[in-house]
């Protein structure tokens, strides 16, 4: 069994709050993430998908195509998009890290194994330098 990994990267906007909230509580749960004004953030997105190679290619999956699914599936959806408003699959959701890091694997899941043989593994997702979240499916 080997993982690899391709990186990606997207910048989005989005703002923390929840409408049945008060500002005062959004601004007391959320702090500076609940400013009206919305906020961007450079994503950094690791897709690690798992197999056996068994090509002569020595390849898992050639890496140029897992870039072409995850842009296609992923990137062009959230490039330069405020995710509270502009992507469909955070539609009603929270614009959390994790949310988001959840919803990106589901929308990878069934592109990426539709490759017989290969499995999405893990994703993980930057929202800054510090702050990340992964998550393995299930
Ligand atoms: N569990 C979560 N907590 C927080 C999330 C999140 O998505 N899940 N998000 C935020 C903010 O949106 C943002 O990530 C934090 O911004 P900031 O405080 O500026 O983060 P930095 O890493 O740049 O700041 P340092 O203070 O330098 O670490 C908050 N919480």
């Amino acid at each position: 069994m080997i993982h690899i990994t391709r990186k990606e990267h997207f910048n989005a906007a989005h703002r923390m709050y929840r409408e049945e909230w008060s500002a005062e509580k959004n601004f007391e749960v959320f702090g500076k993430c609940a400013n009206p004004n919305w906020h961007g953030h450079n994503y950094n997105l690791y897709v690690t998908v798992k197999g056996e190679i068994t090509h002569a290619t020595g390849y898992l999956i050639d890496l140029k195509e897992l870039k072409q699914i995850i842009n296609e599936y992923v990137i062009e959806k959230l490039d330069h998009k405020n995710i509270n408003m502009d992507v469909e699959f955070m539609a009603g959701k929270m614009a959390s890290t994790e949310l988001l890091t959840i919803e990106i694997f589901n929308q990878l899941k069934g592109p990426i194994e539709a490759y017989p043989g290969v499995f999405l593994h893990s994703v993980k997702l930057f929202e800054t330098e510090n702050n990340s979240a992964e998550y393995f499916g299930g």
